[in-house]
């Protein structure tokens, strides 16, 4: 039989003698594309083409295969459904990477590097990053960090310090941001008043999807202003709350550290007479931390989150089960993401309004409450049975930390795809790995982009294999 005859029809053939080769049409594909610079597109003659610098790099030796042709690109889907009958069209995304040609002349580049909102592993690593490949892969001479969030570029002088690789050099064994961050201080007119007064050419704005939304905000006032200035947003977010790309850069490192509170309310709960070890992790909208905490700890009986309601009291509910746990293991482990079951807990009209400077809604503590209620029905319906609940709350510990090793080496290629980008003259883009890809996406896609837990898939089913907890939902008390 030869191996490469296309079969007929769409679905895998029958043949359980061997592999086949099955030909089929794949529907038209859609290039979402990123916008570029005003000079890069004007007419009749856009900006200068320069070679890229990289080929005369001392130490680099780019083949031809090196630079990334202006054709490539990234499938948004890695699979399909062949037997679907109404297949959707294919999207597409640019491929990150250096080009041959740059559009953007590194000499008169001027760059501004900013993080904002809450910490994350490998913030200093994307930093370090930036300031060493604009320097010594471009020859960017002129680059700065503006201190303190948005808010730092209507700030002083000393909020704009210029920033060299030698000083750089050991960024990514540090946590936190040598920036520093904030939140809120968002004056859009501002900024980009500030923006425009230091002559920054090109600016990185490193955070969230509160940062990538004030992105958007700025990349369009540059456009209603007709600036040639670019912009690019680096997705950051422990939280992996940020939809597209793989995930976010810390989130491997903070689920790392994790392992070490789950581990110690493991040893607490096996250690006390019908014990319970309570942690309490990151998690605000979404609930991965906890649940990849979870799954590679497979010491946990139950994983609360914010996609997934539960109810306490009554038969199917959370107290029952915990209870019936106890009975045949002696102890159990809980963990609780800072999002989930927000709805049940009492709260007054002025912390219905609370935000945080952001407008990011502030959240009850999850964790007290619980180990409350539970010591409460525990005394009410077992009252002559001893019992325990000792409670672990990681908080910062596990984000205000370096960056793990594979972090670190994702956050380097996030930093120099976006510098790759920016050279260009992409603008209003994040790069990303998408299935492993890095690529080029529209800020405004990947501001509203958000990544809830898909509790349809097959990681929630592994979480309940794993930990054999049911829905909590059927309560009849
Ligand atoms: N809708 C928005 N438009 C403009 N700026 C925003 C918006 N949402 C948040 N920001 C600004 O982005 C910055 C970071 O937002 P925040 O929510 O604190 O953190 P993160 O970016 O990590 O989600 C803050 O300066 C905040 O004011
Ligand atoms: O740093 P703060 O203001 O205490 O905020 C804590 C929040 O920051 C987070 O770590 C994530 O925040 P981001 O919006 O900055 O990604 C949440 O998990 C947590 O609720
Ligand atoms: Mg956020």
């Amino acid at each position: 039989m030869d191996p490469t005859a296309p079969n007929s029809g769409g679905g895998a053939a029958a043949d359980a003698t061997g592999p086949t080769n099955t030909t089929v049409t794949l529907p038209p594909l859609t290039l979402r594309d990123v916008p570029r610079l005003p000079s890069a597109l004007a007419s009749p003659s856009p900006s200068p083409v320069v070679p890229n610098p990289i080929s005369r790099h001392p130490y680099f030796h780019p083949p031809s295969t090196f630079y990334i042709s202006p054709g490539d690109v990234s499938l948004r889907h890695a699979f399909f459904d062949l037997a679907s009958a109404s297949p959707s069209p294919l999207l597409a995304y640019r491929r990150a990477g250096p080009r041959g040609d740059l559009a953007v002349d590194p000499a008169r580049a001027r760059a501004a590097l900013v993080t904002c909102g809450g910490l994350c592993p490998g913030l200093n690593t994307v930093l370090r990053e930036l300031v060493v490949g604009l320097h010594e892969l471009y020859g960017v001479r002129d680059v700065f960090g503006v201190a303190a969030g948005y808010r730092g570029f209507y700030g002083g002088d000393e909020d704009h310090v210029r920033l060299e690789p030698a000083a750089a050099d050991d960024w990514h064994k540090k946590g936190g941001t040598v920036l520093k961050t904030t939140r809120g201080g968002f004056d859009l007119g501002k900024i980009v008043d500030g923006i425009v007064s230091r002559g920054y050419t090109q600016v990185y704005a490193i955070g969230g999807d509160g940062t990538m939304r004030g992105a958007v905000a700025i990349f369009q006032e540059f456009k209603r202003r007709g600036l040639n200035i670019s912009i690019t947003g680096i997705p950051k977010t422990v939280d992996n709350d940020i939809g597209i790309i793989d995930r976010s850069f810390g989130f491997q490192t903070a689920v790392e550290i994790a392992q070490q509170a789950i581990d110690a309310a493991h040893v607490e709960a096996v250690s006390a007479v019908n014990g319970i070890g309570l942690v309490k992790l990151m998690g605000r909208s979404t609930g991965h931390i906890a649940l990849h905490a979870t799954l590679s700890s497979r010491d946990v009986d139950c994983c609360l989150i914010p996609e997934v309601d539960f109810c306490l009291e009554g038969k199917g509910g959370l107290f029952e089960f915990l209870y019936e746990r106890i009975k045949k293991k002696g102890h159990a482990v809980v963990v609780v993401a800072e999002g989930a079951g927000q709805e049940l807990i009492h709260r007054t009209d002025d912390q219905k309004r609370e935000q945080d400077e952001s407008g990011n809604i502030v959240f009850l503590d999850v964790g007290p409450w619980l180990k409350s209620e539970l010591g409460r029905w525990w005394k009410r319906e077992h009252p002559d049975e001893l019992f325990t609940v000792k409670y672990i709350d990681p908080t910062y510990m596990i984000r205000a930390v370096p960056a793990n090793a594979t972090d670190n080496l994702y956050c380097t290629l996030l930093a120099h795809s976006a510098i790759h980008g920016i050279m260009a003259g992409f603008t209003g883009f994040v790069p990303g790995p998408i299935n492993g890809t890095y690529s080029y996406i529209p800020l405004e896609d990947i501001a509203v982009a958000k990544n809830p837990v898909d509790v349809n898939d097959h990681k929630w089913a592994w979480v309940r294999s794993v930990t054999n907890q049911p829905d909590f939902l059927m309560s009849q008390a």
